[in-house]
């Protein structure tokens, strides 16, 4: 089965923390080992920047959130667990101790992967009686977020464990890439490894600052390469004549050469103290949770641009979120609606979360006009518009808008929505959405939209096929039994 169905945490820091609330927020079960007094605390504290992350980042229906549950040794937290995670600080004797251990106590076929960022499988698994299931998982901080883990096999892992793990990955939203063959620090820290050798170097000869060097990075080559890495931007950088005109211009220049990388930086008390100095000025007025819900909302930010790349079709981050968002509603319970009941469909349950609050202090314009777009998202699949449906060549477009705003959304507050159909035809289908404040049951939006049945190929309105409106006259004809909603055929400036 390729789900993961409970899984193990074994290590609960930085890393560990982070794949246990990355695990949860998917929906399952987690135990956890850390011996540290405060890891209860500590893992509490990652966990609520996660889940405030999740809720800027999709509107998919996630699963009810997977229980955490602090175990007393590494025999109980692996008990039941078909993927456990050993996230133990780096150093090779303490790991493949702790891996020996899982080993011992674990079901023979639950997978072990490793949070390791340079250690060799092939030296963690070297005691285990079971090596075969065990891996490099090498993910980046934030786990939660971010979802690339390296994966690499040892001299005994079977390779289609790595497949395995591979596709079991893709459930939790994250990209599984195996690497061919295992080598120190695989492939990402190799290259992080480099980067920082050199931005060592730049810091103690006093070329520049810590700040300055961050800077350099995040307002150039770091945007690119969250978008494309290396060599997708280094062809664009050859222009016309691409790669090979690339490399012939900057290739002589790795031999004058513009790297200090085979020296290693001593680390004495003085350089430490000056980039700790250095790092204190650029970034001590915030306390590292503050600077994490920073990073995290930037992080959001930028995989709901590359959602949106490729002219809507998803790049790279983002089209794998997208794939994801496409996983959790094929998951999703489904609603059970009786389509011909007279009162507004109830469509959505959310809450206004921190990136949707802007300097009044209260929910922005735009996030109105999200909540609405899922709203009739989620009227269209009742009616069997959903996106294999528009993959197939059909979709519905939203051709007019009125919202009305009547309350404020504050940061935190239940949200629920309602839809009533107004009138449909084979084209057309007319609706009224309301955003109520779960609590007071008071609406705090309306909006009425018109929405044409398209030939996405063709560009143009055509009839929608018959099981589409066959559903669709069902809820057209109980929802004429209703009211017209207060506010229905409105313009702006209109008086009451
Ligand atoms: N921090 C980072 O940016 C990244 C770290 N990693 C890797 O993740 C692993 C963990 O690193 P961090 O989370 O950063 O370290 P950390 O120091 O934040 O966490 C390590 C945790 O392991 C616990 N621990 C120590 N001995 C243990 C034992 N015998 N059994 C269970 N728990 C034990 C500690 O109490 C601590 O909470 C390392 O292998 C590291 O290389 C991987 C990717 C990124
Ligand atoms: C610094 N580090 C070697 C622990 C970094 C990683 O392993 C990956 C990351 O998140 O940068």
């Amino acid at each position: 089965m390729t789900k993961i169905n409970k899984a193990a945490c074994i290590g609960g820091g930085v890393i560990g923390g982070a794949w246990a609330a990355r695990f949860a927020l998917a929906g399952i079960d987690v135990n956890i080992f850390d011996p540290h007094p405060e890891a209860e605390r500590i893992i509490g504290e990652v966990m609520a920047n996660a889940e405030r992350a999740y809720g800027m980042l999709t509107m998919a229906p996630l699963p009810p959130k997977g229980k955490l549950t602090f175990c007393k040794s590494i025999e109980e937290a692996v008990q039941g667990a078909d993927w456990i995670q050993e996230s133990v600080p780096e150093r090779l004797e303490l790991k493949r101790g702790v891996i020996t251990q899982i080993d011992a106590a674990a079901d023979p076929q639950a997978l072990i992967g490793s949070s390791t960022s340079g250690l060799m499988p092939t030296d963690l698994q070297r005691d285990m009686k079971h090596p075969e299931r065990m891996f490099v998982a090498h993910p980046y901080n934030p786990v939660y977020l971010l979802p690339l883990a390296e994966l690499v096999g040892g001299q005994k892992t079977d390779r289609a464990v790595l497949e395995a793990a591979k596709a079991k990955l893709a459930t939790i939203g994250m990209k599984g890439v195996i690497i061919n063959k295992e080598i120190e620090a695989f492939v990402g820290d190799r290259l992080l490894e480099a980067v920082w050798r050199e931005g060592l170097w730049l810091i103690k000869d006093d070329i520049c600052d810590t700040e300055t060097l961050d800077d350099v990075i995040r307002y150039s080559f770091g945007m690119r390469w969250a978008q494309m890495g290396m060599f997708e931007t280094y062809r664009i950088a050859g222009g016309e004549a691409g790669m090979r005109h690339f490399i012939a211009q900057f290739g002589p220049c790795l031999s004058w050469p513009w790297t200090k990388l085979t020296d290693v930086v001593d680390l004495t008390d003085e350089l430490v103290d000056k980039i700790a100095n250095q790092s204190d000025a650029q970034s001590g007025a915030r306390g590292i949770r503050e600077l994490e819900r920073i990073r995290d909302q930037n992080l959001v930010g930028i995989m709901h641009a590359l959602k949106a790349g490729d002219d809507g079709r998803g790049w790279g981050a983002g089209k794998l979120l997208a794939e994801f968002e496409d996983h959790l509603w094929a998951n999703a319970k489904k609603p059970e609606v009786d389509l011909g009941k007279v009162e507004p469909l109830h469509v959505l349950d959310t809450k206004v979360n921190p990136a949707w609050v802007d300097y009044n202090g209260h929910m922005t314009e735009h996030r109105y006009l999200q909540v609405f777009g899922d709203t009739s998202d989620g009227v269209l699949r009742l009616i069997g518009v959903d996106l294999d449906y528009v993959r197939n060549g059909h979709s519905y477009y939203t051709v007019e808008t009125h919202i009305r705003h009547l309350g404020e959304a504050k940061l935190g507050d239940a949200l629920y929505t309602t839809c009533q159909i107004l009138s449909s035809d084979d084209k057309r289908l007319q609706f009224f959405s309301t955003i109520y404040n779960a609590e007071t049951n008071e609406p705090v939006a309306t909006a009425e939209q018109m929405m044409l049945h398209v030939d996405s190929k063709a560009g143009k309105a055509v009839p929608a096929p018959g099981k589409v409106l066959d559903k669709l006259a069902v809820l057209t004809r109980a929802h004429a039994g209703l009211p017209v909603p207060d506010g229905a055929g409105r313009h702006v400036g209109q008086k009451r």
